[in-house]
């Protein structure tokens, strides 16, 4: 049997006395994709953040890889998340005083990998967005914004690529580009998938269900 690469075991967050919310167990083997859906407010935020190691459990255990990611040191933590884990997050957190290619470029940089401005601009390419790369985040349309944060989680080629509502925010060909390149990536580099999503156009694609 194929190793797991993800597996939550029974991880709980409490908020606060009245907001507790538990998980049920959650695993993944290598190269398998995810879906997480439920409800708003069902925690699907929530169980992303303690996946990437964003949010620490009130109880229970993450295991990535093999790596207890909650018994690292904080500074393990960061270089562990900067080299396995590609995050995409609803608001895309460009750092707007960098040009697009100069956010890429900090990530590859974060993660101690070597820059190479001509991978980073074929990834732009790819994403429809290469004419952008010596623009700044506000000079971009929300979509294309958020197509250079998918191209910014992509550049470190990573294990795990982890994704909060990728596509709400993108036409039907953009959210379809979008989806076959973090299918496609996922593919190439035998990455994991993990999708939180409402979006029927991404439900039709992924088989394999969280529900919570
Ligand atoms: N900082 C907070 N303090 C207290 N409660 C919180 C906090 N953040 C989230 N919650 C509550 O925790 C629950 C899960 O929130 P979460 O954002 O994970 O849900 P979600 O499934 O991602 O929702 P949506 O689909 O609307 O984005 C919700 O009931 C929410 O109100």
């Amino acid at each position: 049997m194929e190793a797991l690469v993800i597996a939550l075991d029974d991880v709980k967050f409490n908020y606060t006395d009245d907001v507790k919310l538990s998980f049920p167990r959650f695993t993944l083997r290598k190269g398998e994709h995810c879906l997480i859906l439920g409800n708003s407010g069902s925690g699907k935020t929530t169980l992303i953040h303690m996946m990437c190691g964003l949010l620490r459990p009130s109880s229970g255990k993450v295991i990535l890889n093999g790596v207890d990611i909650y018994g690292l040191s904080a500074k393990q933590l960061d270089h562990f998340r900067g080299q396995n884990i590609g995050l995409i997050f609803q608001q895309t957190h460009l750092i707007r005083s960098l040009t697009i290619l100069e956010n890429l470029q900090l990530a590859r940089w974060l993660a101690g990998l070597k820059e190479d401005r001509e991978e980073l601009l074929l990834v732009l390419q790819r994403l429809k967005i290469a004419d952008k790369a010596t623009n700044y985040p506000h000079q971009l349309s929300q979509g294309q914004a958020q197509r250079a944060a998918i191209a910014r989680a992509l550049v470190n080629r990573p294990m795990f690529l982890i994704a909060d509502e990728p596509t709400s925010s993108l036409d039907d060909h953009h959210a379809a580009l979008v989806l076959d390149l973090l299918l496609d990536q996922s593919q190439n580099f035998g990455a994991s998938l993990i999708i939180a999503t409402h979006d029927k156009r991404v439900k039709d694609q992924i088989v394999n269900t969280y529900q919570l």
